[in-house]
């Protein structure tokens, strides 16, 4: 799924009540409706609603809202900020459909608000051109200063679709966020959750092969375009030509890293694996993952040297960075350029010695956390720079990147970024990155297209956490459960697919 600008959005509401044709204050009602029944899905309880409206279209929204809400024998009070006379026709139009309100002009007029009540916001939505200040920023506080539920009616009042709010901005800090047709990029940013909550979006009809033909490199992955990623295995498959992978990972203390990492490869479907290790580490991994063969990684405690091979190169996890560490990764680098998985300390002796970078194979898949993409590419101004940096750097290396974290940002060689949405923030655990790795190289190994692979392991991955959490019964997950839960996650995507 596209995600747009305020701009493409805007532009896609015209398009639709022309050519739907739907008049605009139609289609505020068939959004408020929309807005409606979600709202009492969400709330079930009768308590009292305060809609708080600007003069806009989204103060427009809050009007017809809480007509149908009353409607619907909820207890509503409708406050006003702004000058009714300049307000937008469609909000006009819903003021004289109102029944009573209040316009509020002073901080004196602000109305009591009990914790069990709930606050609709519908100051500003997708037209906010500038910092709230003034009044609308005292309410705004004065609102974020209660306990009670808190609803956004299609983005926050102060939260900008897509770019960062100025450090000393204020907005509107919801619990819900019920939004209209198309993700906003906001929705996938740390910086903005406190400004989002949970989200959803609402269908209202805006004209779909109007959205398709928008240029954005911005999208939202959905099973849909996941599930036919999946390798199919043919009858008369044999294991060396189910994807061979060799995991060069491991250092003293640090052997579970390439554990986990292989029992996920062989959970996705590789067809073998060899493991390069250091000494310390043979017998762990004989002992730990029979499935597996062990190639001596020739240093006592780390890895110094890594064998010629032509299998899928997965490297990186508990590897460490030591000095000859680093001289045997460079001389592989040297030796193949089949895009290979990077990971954990591949991503950081790529940090150490950037001039690694170019010998990377073009192609290849890195998987930072966002400490490990710092590292990389340096600091950045707030989570759009972020998203801007993620894009340049995989277009100028040609990589394909997953940065990690809740919706991780899924970017290709060209710059288009796929939001992941699966997973919770029980993978945030130490191996969870290893399990990550080891999905995303067995998949490679199968002759994915390497963004192919990076984005279904992705997904995969999520997918996992998210059965291990449901059926655990629990929100804290141990690496190994993802593991366990694999098989549970791919066939779960793969029933839902049909
Ligand atoms: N997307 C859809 O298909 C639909 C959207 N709907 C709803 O409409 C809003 C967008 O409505 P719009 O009227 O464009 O904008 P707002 O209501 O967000 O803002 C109104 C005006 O307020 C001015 N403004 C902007 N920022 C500030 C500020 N910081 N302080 C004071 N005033 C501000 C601005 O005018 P200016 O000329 O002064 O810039 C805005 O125009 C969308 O979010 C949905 O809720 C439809 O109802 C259904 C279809
Ligand atoms: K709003």
């Amino acid at each position: 799924m596209k995600v747009l600008t305020s701009e493409q959005i805007r532009a896609a509401d015209q398009y639709t009540i022309k050519h739907e044709p739907i008049s605009s204050l139609d289609l505020m009602e068939r959004a408020s409706e929309k807005f409606v029944l979600k709202f009492m899905q969400i709330n079930r309880e009768n308590r009292p609603v305060r809609i708080f409206c600007g003069v806009g279209n989204n103060g427009g929204d809050g009007l017809a809202i809480g007509r149908l809400l009353k409607d619907k024998g909820w207890d509503v009070y409708l406050y006003i900020v702004g000058n009714t006379r300049k307000g937008s026709e469609d909000f006009k139009a819903n003021l004289e459909r109102s029944g009573l309100y209040a316009v509020l002009n002073k901080e004196i007029d602000l109305p009591k608000i009990n914790d069990s009540d709930i606050v609709i916001d519908g100051l500003f939505g997708s037209g906010l051109s500038r910092p709230l200040d003034g009044f609308y920023r005292e309410v705004v506080e004065f609102l974020n200063g209660h306990q009670c539920t808190k609803v956004s009616i299609d983005i926050a009042s102060g939260l900008y679709a897509n770019q960062a709010m100025p450090g000393d901005a204020v907005a509107f800090k919801p619990d819900f966020t019920l939004s209209f047709q198309v993700p906003k990029l906001a929705f996938f940013l740390p910086d903005c959750h406190p400004y989002v909550g949970e989200w959803c979006l609402l269908d209202i009809g805006l004209n779909q092969s109007f959205i398709q033909k928008q240029e954005s490199n911005i999208f939202q992955s959905e099973l849909k375009d996941i599930s036919p990623l999946f390798p199919v295995r043919e009858k008369f498959i044999h294991k060396n030509k189910a994807g061979r992978l060799m995991i060069a990972a491991g250092s003293k203390g640090k052997m579970g890293a390439a554990i986990l990492c292989a029992r996920a490869a062989f959970k996705s479907g590789v067809g073998l694996v060899n493991i390069c290790s250091p000494k310390c580490g043979v017998d762990i991994l004989q002992v730990t993952i029979p499935e597996a063969m062990v190639v001596d990684g020739k240093g006592a405690n780390e890895i110094h040297s890594f064998p010629k091979t032509e299998d899928t190169i997965l490297i990186g996890p508990g590897l460490g960075t030591k000095p000859k560490t680093i001289d045997a990764f460079e001389k592989l680098l040297k030796t193949t350029d089949k895009p290979m998985v990077i990971d954990a300390d591949g991503l950081n002796i790529l940090s150490k010695k950037k001039s690694l970078l170019k010998l990377v194979p073009k192609e290849s898949i890195l998987t930072p956390h966002p400490g490990e993409f710092k590292r990389l590419v340096g600091e950045w101004k707030n989570d759009f720079d972020r998203l801007y940096k993620l894009q340049n750097f995989c277009v100028k290396h040609e990589f394909n990147v997953v940065l990690k974290g809740a919706y991780s940002a899924v970017c290709n060689s060209t710059g288009d970024v796929h939001f992941n949405p699966t997973g919770n923030s029980g993978l945030a655990t130490a191996g969870s990155g290893d399990v990550l790795a080891g999905i995303i190289g067995a998949l490679l190994s199968q002759s994915l297209k390497p963004f192919d692979a990076l984005r279904l392991g992705v997904y995969l991955h999520g997918a996992a956490g998210d059965e291990a959490g449901r059926s655990l019964e629990s929100p804290w997950i141990q690496a190994s459960d993802i593991v366990n839960f694999l098989p549970k996650g791919i066939s779960s995507l793969l029933n839902r697919a049909i």
